[in-house]
């Protein structure tokens, strides 16, 4: 039997309100994210991705379709399961951070292995994988913005989850910083087998990524240009 994939939504459409001023904010897609696979999602301002993520994250059920993670449909789930489920298979990324401030890069990341429940794991290999063993004492008022999307990185990767959702990660970084923080997360894709789906604004995000998902009007659709080592319009035509 093959191994399912990390992420699959089937058929998922997502209508905010209802009668007249009902919202198809995503409508019929069809999804698959494999295990040690970065995909960057691009799509014009409203077109459904922060929406398309957190149908993925399970923090929004679909009006219609399923989300299916390592192949476990979270339809008829608890929000206590579902949050069990985020709480053990993934990590989330976003744009501002969100670091405590009044907190170490050191004990951000403490933090989360605590309400991960993490015990045997230590916050500072974490923070050396992120390339941050350095600054482990600094805090986040004293980190460049790359510096503080990388404690955010290793803070997401407390779980050890097997799924990463990060929301325009490099959004408040310039192009250098930015492009060194997907460059982290590709690795943190290939050589750690882990499932990243990156939503961005930025074109150069594309071609570093192994697929590029573009979405109009909550649809996905072909790209004008395939990266990368997959085409998502050849896999759900
Ligand atoms: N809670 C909500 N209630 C009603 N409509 C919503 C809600 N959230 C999003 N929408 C609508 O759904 C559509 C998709 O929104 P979404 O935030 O997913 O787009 P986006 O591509 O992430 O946009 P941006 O790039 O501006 O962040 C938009 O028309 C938006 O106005």
């Amino acid at each position: 039997m093959s191994t399912p994939p990390a992420l699959h939504a089937i058929d998922v459409s997502i209508i905010y309100g209802q009668g007249d001023t009902a919202v198809r904010a995503l409508d019929t897609v069809n999804l698959q994210i494999g295990a040690g696979e970065i995909v960057a999602m691009m799509g014009p301002s409203g077109s459904g991705k922060t929406t398309l993520l957190m149908v993925l994250g399970g923090l929004l059920q679909p009006t219609l379709g399923e989300v299916q993670i390592r192949g476990q449909s979270l339809t008829g789930l608890s929000e206590t399961q579902r949050a069990r489920l985020r709480l053990t298979l993934m990590g989330f990324i976003f744009q501002s951070y969100n670091l405590f401030p009044a907190l170490t890069a050191l004990e951000n990341v403490q933090l989360a292995l605590e309400l991960k429940r993490r015990p045997s794991r230590e916050a500072a290999p974490l923070l050396e994988q992120v390339g941050l063993g350095h600054r482990r004492h600094s805090y986040p008022a004293k980190l460049s913005g790359g510096e503080k999307q990388r404690v955010a990185i290793a803070r997401a990767l407390a779980g050890d989850p097997g799924i990463l959702l990060a929301d325009e990660p490099t959004a408040a970084l310039d192009t250098k910083h930015g492009m060194a923080v997907v460059e982290l997360l590709r690795t943190i894709a290939h050589e750690q087998g882990r499932a990243i789906v990156m939503v961005t604004h930025d074109p150069r995000v594309g071609p570093m990524s192994d697929r590029l998902v573009t979405i109009a009007d909550g649809k996905l659709v072909a790209a004008p240009v395939q990266y990368g080592l997959k085409s998502d319009a050849r896999e759900h035509a």
